[in-house]
């Protein structure tokens, strides 16, 4: 061969390697987007190293100063959090941020709707309904809640970055006209008393330093007779404080996830109580005969392995913004300690309640 086809051969097919890599491996999750579009939310380019290092600076301050005093920060640093995290969870999990019980013999999005189903099967939800979704991401359970019940759904999120991107996927998957997305603080919600027939969130409200806040904004805007269905991350009782590597895991979740501090499983009830909730029904998903909600994290080592690796190179080629690397390995370590958190049985991303807000009693 001449030197000169040879070398157009090697270049063709370096390219070709190059475009399988990055377009074709790289978009990790069909429904997720590819990841030449990776970006870090609203950031601009040159501010995802700044805004990294503020959000680690949360973590630094001992646990019970940041409690006291940080508690009206947090909707700020969960908004960065989500500002940096939420490409790579579309581009490496999809639209649905959040874990389900696995399904044998079948896919992680088929195991992600019949867990989001289930929602709306509990809330009894149909068509008519107005349903609230608390901490609604990019949307993906509020579509499949609203195609599976034929309900309007309303949610809302405080980072501005997923109101555009589940607003583009409502309308892309047809469902603009039953769904509608807000952004705001769940802790202070703009919807007026009494304003849904039902509400949900899904691996959300752990994001609130108190509870009581975002429940009792809840209670506030059902209707009386509305359900509620919430999956709760908490600690089960299997957690031992005393345990180095049990504090070591929750922590490392803590760290990873935006989260002010985890809550105990009992601790659930006794807030939708006291808010004035009933509570209807109380269940950990994550419990056996549930097939493990971690084995996707587990079972991706060679995913992460390449997700890297694209990441890398798309920051080299100045494709991605510098940083994404960083939040990719933060990420990833998050992953075995969630992964481990399951193992261990010490903590629970679905731990379940229905909960009903009381009809006023009838007068005498
Ligand atoms: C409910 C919350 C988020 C839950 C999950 C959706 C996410 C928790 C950890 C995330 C991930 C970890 C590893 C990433 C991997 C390194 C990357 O290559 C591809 C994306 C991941 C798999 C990513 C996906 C989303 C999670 C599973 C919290 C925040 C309350
Ligand atoms: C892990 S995501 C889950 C999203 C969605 N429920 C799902 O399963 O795809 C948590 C969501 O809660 C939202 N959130 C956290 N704190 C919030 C707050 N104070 N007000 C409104 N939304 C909040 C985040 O913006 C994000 O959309």
């Amino acid at each position: 061969m001449e030197p000169a086809t040879m070398a157009w051969t090697l270049a063709a097919a370096g390219f070709a390697l190059v475009y399988w890599f990055v377009w074709v491996m790289g978009a990790a999750e069909v429904q997720g987007k590819r990841a030449v579009d990776l970006q870090m939310g609203s950031i601009a380019g040159d501010k995802v190293g700044d805004k990294y290092s503020q959000y680690w600076s949360f973590f630094r301050s001992p646990k019970e100063t940041a409690a006291a005093a940080t508690a009206d920060k947090v909707p700020a640093f969960v908004d960065t959090f989500y500002n940096l995290v939420t490409d790579i969870y579309e581009w490496g999990w999809g639209q649905s941020f959040h874990f389900s019980p696995s399904l044998p013999g079948r896919s992680h999005r088929d195991a992600t709707r019949v867990h989001e189903e289930r929602v709306a099967d509990l809330l009894e939800a149909r068509p008519g309904k107005r349903l609230f979704d608390v901490g609604c991401g990019v949307g993906g359970p509020m579509r499949a809640i609203a195609a599976h019940s034929g309900s309007k759904v309303v949610g809302i999120t405080i980072n501005e970055y997923q109101v555009n991107r589940a607003r583009a996927h409502n309308r892309k998957a047809g469902l603009d006209a039953q769904c509608e997305v807000v952004c705001g603080n769940f802790m202070a919600m703009p919807f007026p008393d009494a304003s849904f027939d039902g509400a949900y969130s899904i691996e959300a409200t752990c994001h609130a330093p108190r509870l009581q806040d975002v429940y009792g904004e809840v209670f506030r805007v059902l209707k009386p007779g509305g359900l509620y269905v919430s999956y709760e991350w908490v600690t089960t009782p299997l957690y031992r404080a005393d345990d180095p590597e049990h504090v070591e895991v929750i922590q490392g979740i803590e760290r990873g996830d935006a989260l002010p501090g985890l809550r105990r499983q009992d601790e659930i009830a006794a807030v939708a109580k006291e808010v004035g909730f009933d509570v209807v029904k109380e269940l950990d998903l994550a419990l056996p005969p549930s097939h493990p909600w971690w084995t996707r994290l587990k079972m991706g080592r060679l995913s992460y392995w390449r997700n890297s690796l694209v990441i890398r190179a798309l920051t080299l080629l100045r494709v991605a913004p510098k940083g994404v690397s960083e939040v990719h390995e933060m990420l990833f370590e998050t992953a075995q300690h969630l992964t481990r958190g399951g193992e261990t049985g010490i903590f629970s991303p679905m731990h379940m309640v229905l909960l009903r807000k009381p009809e006023p009693a009838a007068a005498e």
